[in-house]
């Protein structure tokens, strides 16, 4: 055992619910966020590193993390964006041959409060029947009411925008130069793994920040556009709905995923909720209404977009339905070259039946 003596921690829920565990190595400190969990048994340095996390306690409902160690290369973004880290069992070890830290270094990099032993099949279950809300995870034991007091003060996840924390300050480009297409893409939170996907696809892209207009996206002479996934909730993204709007007017080659997908639903007039409980793994079963097919998908969102809207709506078709739920899995617009789906083509981590997705865009954009 590498630590004897690690500091007594809790999770305390809003509702005052309390899991006690303890804090990984010798970490101490408090971090507060709308608390989730992701039930993937493995990816957990691409799911630490993926902006659509930014804000969030996240448990891992996998019994161990930790043990596969990390890699400079499986980053979804320079940086961990979970708020804290919540764990059955955390492996101080770790083996495999392509690893090149241990979690504990990385976590510690990025100054990351992490904690284990903690019960978290009963915290799963108790989120799963209470619904998704803010938590803190604390070292400061003796400190309950001083805690319950701070996370009185944390902003629910409903209405909060966030990223504009996430976002690039600057435009930047990715892929060759001289590649054949060129695709503006929206950073409302992306995932590299999304701009290796099209840049694999012979494609050069032009990363703007969230606040960027039409006219910004469009001086790029772009063949096609793209809307990102990305943190917090759609409602308030309303320049990212502004460009999405722009864009379709034009009828030009639109693609969103996740939060770029539910951006293109509001620019629609269709709303979004927040769910129960959102998804968040690598197995989650979406039915293609096309093709009549079924994928295994990587998902990660706690909003969706209204299903009955979208169904009423002349324009909208919905294409992908969530097979656990019914939930709206997937969008296209009738007559318009524009398309969108709430879960992760780009997978990392996850399985890769979906990716037949950047194909059909770049037919799209081909067309
Ligand atoms: N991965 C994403 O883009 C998530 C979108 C949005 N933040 C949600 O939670 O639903």
């Amino acid at each position: 055992m590498k630590y004897q003596n690690r500091q007594k921690a809790i999770v305390l829920l809003a509702d005052g619910t309390i899991f006690y565990g303890k804090a990984v190595g010798n970490k101490q400190g408090t971090a507060f966020g709308e608390v989730c969990f992701n039930t993937g048994m493995t990816g957990y340095q691409e799911i630490f590193t993926d902006p659509s996390y930014y804000g969030q306690l996240m448990i891992a409902t996998n019994a161990h993390i930790g043990n596969y160690g990390t890699n400079v290369d499986e980053v979804e973004s320079d940086s961990i964006k979970i708020a804290g880290l919540i764990v059955k069992n955390f492996s101080y070890e770790y083996s495999r041959d392509t690893a090149d830290d241990s979690l504990e270094n990385f976590l510690d990099k990025n100054n990351l409060l992490a904690i284990s032993d903690v019960d978290t099949r009963a915290l799963v279950s108790y989120i799963r029947d209470n619904g998704a809300m803010n938590a803190v995870i604390s070292t400061e034991v003796d400190n309950i009411e001083g805690l319950k007091k701070q996370l009185a003060e944390v902003p629910n996840m409903i209405g909060l925008e966030l990223s504009s924390k996430v976002s690039t300050k600057e435009p930047y480009y990715f892929g060759e130069e001289n590649a054949t297409y060129k695709i503006a893409a929206l950073d409302i939170g992306i995932k590299k793994n999304i701009l290796r996907n099209f840049a694999k696809r012979d494609v050069y892209i032009k990363v703007f920040p969230y606040n960027s207009k039409f006219e910004d996206l469009e001086a790029f002479n772009p063949d096609g556009y793209f809307l990102s996934n990305g943190p917090g909730d759609p409602e308030p993204l309303v320049e990212a709905q502004e460009v999405a709007k722009e864009i379709i007017k034009r009828n030009l080659p639109l693609f969103g995923i996740c939060l770029g997908h539910q951006v293109i639903a509001l620019a629609n007039g269709v709303s979004t909720y927040k769910m129960h409980n959102g998804h968040r793994g690598i197995n989650h079963p979406v039915k293609n209404i096309k093709t009549g097919k079924g994928e295994i998908t990587s998902q990660n969102h706690g909003f969706a977009v209204n299903r009955e809207q979208a169904e009423k709506h002349p324009d909208l078709e919905i294409t992908h339905v969530h097979l656990n739920d019914y939930t709206v899995a997937g969008l296209a617009m009738k007559n318009k070259n524009c398309f969108s789906v709430q879960y992760h083509p780009e997978a990392s981590p996850g399985p890769h039946d979906s990716s037949y997705l950047f194909d059909q865009f770049m037919d799209n954009i081909k067309k």
